[in-house]
């Protein structure tokens, strides 16, 4: 799996993830795993940290970024373990490979924060979507975004 950075929109990539949390949501139901992943967590917020260095954004910045991002597919999977437990009826029939799955996820990382650090620093408001699955996990994942944030570059990180 390649690490691609693609000129998708930042708006874009943020409902990209969202889609694929819900594929994650299927494969851990169906796996019997919980939605809290904690070392995982840890992991993609190191690798972020050191990701946003190497494109001279706030390391701070990148981590709530993706921290957002994480609090809003984990509300995605959370609402759809929920509605899987009330109705067996719309549960998934199969679910796909999660450790394919985070490879996108890993991917999208990259394109994410690549897009986070072209980004004018104006606060930006989460678009309404008629999903009301996501409308909520939509503002999660942009409440870093909804801050005046730093340009990038002007961290006060030292050189
Ligand atoms: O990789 C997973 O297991 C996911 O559920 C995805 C994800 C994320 O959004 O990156 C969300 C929740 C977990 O705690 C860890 C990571």
């Amino acid at each position: 799996m390649c690490t691609t950075v693609t000129a998708d929109s930042l708006p874009e990539l943020i409902l990209r993830r969202l889609v694929i949390s819900e594929q994650v949501a299927a494969a851990k139901f169906g796996a019997g795993r919980p939605v809290d992943d904690p070392v995982r967590e840890e992991r993609e917020l190191a690798r972020v940290r050191a990701l946003a260095r190497d494109l001279g954004l706030d390391p701070d910045l990148a981590a709530d970024f993706l921290s957002d991002q994480i609090a809003a597919s984990k509300q995605v999977q959370h609402r759809l373990f929920a509605r899987w437990t009330a109705h067996p009826d719309e549960r998934p029939s199969a679910g796909p490979d999660l450790s394919v799955l985070r490879a996108e996820l890993d991917g999208l990382t990259v394109a994410l924060l690549d897009r986070l650090a072209a980004s004018v620093p104006e606060p930006l408001t989460p678009p309404e979507t008629p999903h009301e699955l996501t409308q909520e996990p939509l503002r999660t994942a942009y409440r870093t975004l909804a801050r005046q944030r730093p340009a990038p570059g002007a961290s006060g990180n030292g050189p």
